[in-house]
């Protein structure tokens, strides 16, 4: 069996880990992460070490790639982009949960997560290191940008537009030929009627602007 790390040590890698062990496709030999103790373990598996790490595991233990569970987007790219260039051959494998509904000529991209109960309809596209947490549901002929994200319970209509590094909160929903623009934030639980623009909080039924956010600014503490 090819041999990968796992990217990540929270919650949302706990979950992947298991989508990993159930799918039985790859070994995971260990936890890639910069924050937690080396040695330490999550789910039975060690953190070995930072991403400074990767490269030497990918000579002498034969790793092929891994994935990236990290819920944060802004992070999750960052991280992409910091993997990328220490080992450019590593591959970014996708993570698909095995009772995920998926339209029969979906086509699945790297670093794409997409968790259990989810529902992506006919003709959707979800581009690179997109995440599609538990129970979102994803109409026909709609767009997730790179590094986009549908929390848990996360709901839209057909024909929706989601922008890069955007997230869509935790029981929201999505009426359908709404756009959502880049680094855009939609707040838990809200209804969206209308588009929103780049780089805003919006929440509420019905949801409404609160603030500007900046790139990368925090929105899952
Ligand atoms: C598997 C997983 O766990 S995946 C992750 C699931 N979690 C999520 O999806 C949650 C994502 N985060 C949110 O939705 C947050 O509420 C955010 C990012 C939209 C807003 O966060 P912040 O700007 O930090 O807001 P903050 O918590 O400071 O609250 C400010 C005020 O807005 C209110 N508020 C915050 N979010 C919402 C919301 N979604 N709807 C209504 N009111 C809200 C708060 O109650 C507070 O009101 P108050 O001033 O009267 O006390």
């Amino acid at each position: 069996m090819k041999k990968i790390v796992i990217i990540g040590a929270s919650g949302h890698a706990k979950v992947i880990i298991d989508i990993i062990e159930k799918r039985n496709e790859y070994k995971i030999i260990g936890l890639i992460d910069s924050y937690k103790t080396h040695n330490e373990k999550i789910m039975g598996y060690s953190i070995l070490g930072n991403e400074n790490l990767i490269p030497q595991l990918m000579k002498n233990q034969e790793i092929i790639g891994g994935i990236i569970a990290i819920g944060d987007n802004w992070s999750r790219g960052k991280v992409r982009d910091l993997i990328k260039s220490l080992a450019p051959n590593f591959k970014f494998l996708p993570a698909i949960h095995p009772d995920a509904i998926l339209y029969n000529k979906f086509k699945i991209k790297q670093g794409v997560v997409i968790m259990a109960g989810t529902i992506i309809n006919s003709d959707a596209i979800i581009e690179e290191f997109c995440i599609l947490n538990t129970k979102s549901s994803l109409g026909h002929d709609s767009l997730m940008k790179r590094f986009s994200s549908l929390a848990p319970n996360a709901t839209t209509g057909g024909n929706v537009t989601i922008g890069k590094f955007s997230s869509v909160s935790i029981s929201s929903t999505l009426i359908h030929n709404i756009k959502i623009g880049n680094h855009t934030i939609i707040g838990a639980g809200s209804l969206v009627v209308k588009d929103f623009e780049n780089n805003i909080i919006a929440y509420g039924v019905p949801a409404i602007k609160i603030r500007k956010r900046e790139n990368g600014e925090l929105y899952l503490t």
